[in-house]
């Protein structure tokens, strides 16, 4: 910033508040007024550009907004070997190479390339600039480690979601993306994460705090988020740390005051920390809301809503397989410039996934799911969901004594050392039935898992959608059995909906027509009848 004092602000941020205070330079966005018409605008948050940034000529409104400027500007900076005079790495690794590709120069695919690409693959976008999808990850210009890391995992070409998402988000660009459960998603926002804050510690490398936040509703999407987060981040300068409830809050503080970039935690604990001022994330620059859809709903709604408050403008990069018009519009007005991306029709189960529904009784439930487990449609392991945990846990124990197939409970009431445990047991082969609450309904990549039982229908269709989805990863083929009775009928029109989508046969039952008042888009509702009418 010229401002004369020669002091690089990226330095030390407490005397970087002292020194431009002093001088009467805002440090936040927000103390900056709007810009009259003629007036330069800031190129981050658009309010008056008061200053010019010393680094790169832009007009700035703040101290905040110049971090975030630079922060944009690092990220965008081809990556560079230790032989280029520009930037240097910090060890004798050399984590980035030049690609062939220059995203930040004119999209590699012509406009009706990209127009053909994306109808082909369904992906809708809707936003102002929007890059163009790119087909292999080495179009991405990402640490050349990373790269490394991702081939060890087995990620060979990008999947839509990713081919879409990725070049926006490395762009800074703010993104509602939705996609079929098992299609990716998780990777699509770590691997920008990653190389976004690998290459910003690379050029500004102290304090160290927190560089990104993602919020997911479990603790156990959150461990299974960090592990993979781990695994593409190996050998960057890139570290993670878990928030979660459950375990002791001082090994999780101790951590992320030991020097972090990515925060992947649930909202309770976060707060927890925020409130009692032992976390600082003045540094965040990107949030990411796993699962948005439900991070939005009353529930987690104000607290997500408190730590997004707590941070200065970040990038925002929220997805889920589920969204609907009310989610659209909460993450428009977070930020103005979203972008909005999805693939294929939203809201609808993965394809991959073949649904049987069957009409049981309530009282007959327990005998038919015996059954099915003594049958050859049985197709270990498998997940069974339930509405309750007192009904995972008898469940669970009435499996494994009436048929003797080995079964576990899990659920909210368990403490965390045991549900890791439970699923280790299960993702192992050990245990060959879990009994789940919601808990394991969303997110989780169950590897192994070709089969879900929906013991008892959950309170929406968007949540079927994600319980039925553990059974397929990335289009590979899984089965789902559903009951369903009368104590269903609110979900019937949808749950029919959702089965004809998939080719699947509807059960006598549910043809009836005192259910079958679809296909209407979902929140509307077909006119009542007059009686007598
Ligand atoms: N490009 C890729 N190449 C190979 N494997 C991939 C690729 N992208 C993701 N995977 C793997 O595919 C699996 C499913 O991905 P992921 O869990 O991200 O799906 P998702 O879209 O987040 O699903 P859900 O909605 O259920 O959370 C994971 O095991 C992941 O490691």
């Amino acid at each position: 910033m010229e401002n004369g004092s020669g002091n690089d602000p990226c330095q030390s941020s407490a005397l970087q508040e002292d020194v431009y205070q002093d001088d009467g330079i805002k440090v936040n966005s927000k103390d900056q007024r709007d810009a009259l018409v003629g007036e330069p605008k800031c190129v981050i948050c658009g309010r008056y550009g008061e200053y010019i940034c010393d680094e790169t000529d832009d007009d700035i409104c703040s101290l905040e907004c110049k971090q975030a400027l630079l922060f944009r500007v690092a990220n965008s900076l081809l990556p560079v070997c230790s032989s280029s005079p520009q930037r240097l790495p910090a060890t004798d690794e050399c984590f980035y190479v030049r690609d062939s590709v220059d995203r930040s120069g004119p999209p590699s695919l012509t406009c009706d390339q990209t127009e053909l690409l994306r109808k082909k693959l369904e992906i809708n976008v809707k936003g102002d600039v929007i890059p163009a999808p790119v087909l292999a990850f080495s179009s991405c210009g990402l640490p050349q480690k990373l790269v490394q890391n991702m081939e060890t995992a087995g990620y060979v070409m990008p999947t839509p979601v990713q081919m879409q998402a990725i070049p926006a988000a490395l762009d800074g660009q703010s993104l509602l993306v939705s996609a079929d459960t098992g299609s990716g998603k998780t990777g699509s926002f770590l691997i920008p994460i990653i190389s976004l804050c690998a290459k910003f510690r690379q050029n500004f490398s102290n304090p160290r705090k927190p560089l990104a936040v993602v919020l997911t509703p479990t603790r156990e999407l959150c461990i299974q988020v960090e592990d993979q987060a781990k695994v593409l981040g190996k050998g960057l300068p890139f570290k993670t740390a878990l928030v979660v409830g459950g375990d002791p809050i001082a090994r999780q503080l101790y951590r992320v005051q030991q020097g972090v970039e990515l925060i992947i935690g649930t909202p309770g604990r976060l707060i927890d920390l925020l409130t009692k001022q032992d976390i600082e994330l003045d540094d965040v620059k990107i949030f990411g809301l796993d699962e948005v859809d439900c991070m939005l709903q009353r529930g987690f709604r104000d607290q997500v809503m408190q730590i997004f408050t707590a941070l200065s403008q970040p990038q925002l990069l929220m997805y889920s397989a589920t969204i609907s018009q009310d989610v659209e519009k909460i993450a428009s007005c977070m930020a103005s410039d979203i972008i909005i991306v999805s693939i294929g029709k939203p809201n609808r189960p993965s394809k991959a996934v073949k649904q049987l529904a069957i009409w049981v009784e309530s009282k007959q439930k327990k005998q038919k799911l015996f059954d099915i487990l003594r049958s050859k449609h049985f197709m270990p392991p498998a997940v069974v969901y339930v509405g309750s945990r007192t009904g995972a846990d008898l469940l669970s124990d009435a499996i494994t004594t009436t048929t003797g197939i080995k079964a576990l409970s899990i659920h909210g009431v368990k403490s965390m050392k045991e549900r890791r445990e439970i699923l280790r047991s299960f993702l192992v082969g050990e245990v060959s039935v879990v009994v789940s609450t919601g808990i394991l309904g969303r997110g989780m990549d169950l590897l192994g898992v070709r089969q879900v039982i929906v013991f008892d229908m959950p309170n929406s269709i968007k949540e079927y959608v994600h319980q039925i989805g553990r059974a397929s990863r990335l289009g590979e083929e899984g089965n789902a059995i559903v009951f369903v009775n009368e104590e269903d009928r609110k979900l019937i029109p949808e749950l029919v909906d959702s089965l004809k989508s998939s080719g699947a046969v509807i059960p006598r039952e549910l043809s009836n027509s005192r259910y079958n008042v679809v296909s209407m888009p979902s929140g509307k509702h077909p006119k009542k009848r007059k009686y007598g009418g």
